[in-house]
């Protein structure tokens, strides 16, 4: 997994490279700018003219460092510049005087200083814009004129480039209102965790690092509990099939699931269970639907409770299902149950006497449990909502979840001592000990009815053969991401349906398999 790490850890990087190793911050600052200039250039070989906006702070002094190193490359650099002589701070007023001597003598070099936004309309030619306004000395909201600078570079046709942070966007929380959209981020010192989650996941475009020249020796006793989630994870994660397992010892799975009215539900959920690897996976559903689901999946064990006219899960199926409970590895809990009072009652019964050895609560279930989370038991327990739900659960509006979703998500898992898959783009999974895991796949084809339910079984299905719900909640979440990326090819994000995604885990997982394993 790759760390990241908190505005105030790149912070101590800088004063660790000054105060400590005595390197001074313009030399820092030169080292960032050849690292983003060599990028730039290698990216986008065929550019020729570059438009750079320079704040008064330290990324504008990145900014006006990059203009002289682009121009040197023999590139045509515009550079308007917010600040003036006086405001600006140390590092920066060097380069811009640098860089307003090199004016002088070139014609392939001019800075115009910002006084109104029709200035703009010099970068409407521009073949890529750098963002250089703010970076991570950004916080509260954006004042004007930025916010209305960054609102106009945004609607100018042009590669993106933002420096260390898109301008307008929190490093820290992944939060911001008016943010420079990038093509591309060139972060400095280290990965900051704001950059890829929410609002930065969808800001930054593609991220990549750049060194400030001191080494990695700062960070590599610096302590994050904030991770990226890595191709590399997903490998060790799968669960080990010993040669000599049983169709029991493979994992047993309990699907309780699906409805009369949402059936698809339960096939979804048990379907990706047995494409997971799980070895035994047994379906309960309502006895009315019980013709429809068995022409739907054969390798399944279903069982109905109820009888004919049974359309819903309520509290005296209980007695019939108990020891299935007990049976399985795991339950998967919710997709399609619906909100009927006495579904609500059975799931909360089904809770409180806790039976079951694990379960994956998701959807209908995470409903149910609002009214006894409090005094619930979750510790063996993974619960799947997306930020609606989750809203819900904690009664708090979803802007205000994502404003602050590390702090949010971390102190829910850490109170109800449960993993809690926080499904969005990206999906966060938060552990009871307070890690953050940040997902590293799938694509917006995903925002469809049933795939949630997929990943549901497919949490259950990897738990029951590695009996860790930390490993098979993160597997899952990115083997389900994966495998939307790895339908793009042929379905799109327009095509992609919830049965293309259990029809195709066997295929990624596959694909992770060759990728790693020697030859
Ligand atoms: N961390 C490091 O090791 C290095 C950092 N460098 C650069 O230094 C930057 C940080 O520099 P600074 O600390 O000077 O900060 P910034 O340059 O990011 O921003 C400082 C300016 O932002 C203004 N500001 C803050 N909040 C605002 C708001 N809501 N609306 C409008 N203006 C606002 C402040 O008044 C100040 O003028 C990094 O992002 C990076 O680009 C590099 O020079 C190289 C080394
Ligand atoms: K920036």
């Amino acid at each position: 997994m790759i760390p990241l790490y908190s505005n105030s850890q790149i912070r101590a990087l800088d004063s660790f490279a000054i105060n400590q190793l005595q390197t001074s911050g313009i030399v820092l600052m030169e080292n960032a700018a050849l690292g983003i200039s060599q990028a730039i250039l290698s990216k986008f070989p065929s550019v020729r003219s570059v438009g750079i906006i320079c704040g008064k702070g330290n990324n504008g002094g990145d900014g006006f460092a990059v203009a002289r190193h682009l121009s040197n490359a023999g590139l045509n650099v515009k550079v308007i510049y917010l600040g003036d002589h006086f405001s600006m701070s140390e590092d920066c007023r060097t380069n811009f005087e640098i860089c307003q001597n090199l004016a002088q003598q070139r014609s392939n070099l001019e800075l115009i200083q910002f006084s109104s936004i029709k200035q703009l309309k010099n970068f409407k030619y521009r073949e890529l814009i750098i963002d250089a306004i703010l970076g991570s000395g950004f916080s509260g909201t954006l004042k004007e004129p930025i916010s209305l600078i960054v609102d106009e570079l945004n609607s100018i046709n042009a590669i993106k480039v933002a420096i260390d942070v898109p301008t307008g966007l929190n490093a820290d929380t992944g939060y911001g209102d008016i943010i420079f959209k990038s093509d591309l981020t060139i972060t400095l010192g280290e990965f900051k965790k704001g950059l890829f989650v929410c609002k930065g996941y969808e800001n930054c475009g593609e991220i990549i690092l750049c060194e400030i020249g001191v080494g990695r020796d700062f960070f590599d006793s610096e302590f994050t509990n904030t991770f990226l989630f890595e191709p590399e994870d997903a490998y060790q994660f799968l669960p080990k099939r010993g040669k000599r397992i049983n169709k029991y010892s493979a994992g047993k799975v309990l699907t309780i699931a699906g409805s009369f009215q949402y059936p698809g539900a339960a096939v979804l959920t048990a379907g990706s269970t047995l494409h997971s690897g799980t070895g035994a996976s047994v379906l309960v559903i309502p006895q009315s639907v019980k013709k429809f689901i068995h022409k739907k999946i054969t390798e399944l064990v279903v069982q109905s409770y109820g009888n004919d006219d049974c359309k819903f899960l309520t509290p005296e199926d209980y007695k019939a299902l108990e020891s299935k409970i007990k049976w399985a590895d795991v339950i998967a809990l919710g997709p399609g149950i619906g909100r009927e009072e006495q579904t609500i009652e059975f799931v909360q019964k089904f809770i409180k006497k806790k039976d079951f050895k694990a379960a994956v609560i998701d959807a209908d279930a995470l409903f149910a449990l609002k009214d006894i989370l409090s005094k619930a038991d979750l510790r063996k327990s993974i619960l799947t909502p997306h930020l609606g739900e989750f809203s819900n659960l904690v009664n708090l509006p979803v802007e205000e979840i994502e404003k602050n979703i590390f702090e949010i998500g971390s102190e829910f898992a850490k109170q109800y001592k449960t993993i809690l898959v926080l499904k969005g783009a990206p999906t966060v999974t938060f552990t009871s000990i307070g890690e953050i895991i940040i997902n590293s796949s799938g694509n917006n084809g995903l925002a469809k009815f049933g795939s949630g339910d997929v990943l549901t079984g497919m949490i259950a299905g990897f738990y029951s053969q590695s009996k860790n719900l930390k490993e098979a909640a993160l597997l899952s979440v990115y083997i389900h991401g994966l495998t939307a990326d790895l339908l793009l090819g042929t379905k799109t994000e327009f095509g992609i349906v919830a049965t293309d995604l259990i029809k195709n885990i066997p295929s990624t997982i596959n694909f992770i398999k060759r990728s790693f394993e020697k030859q």
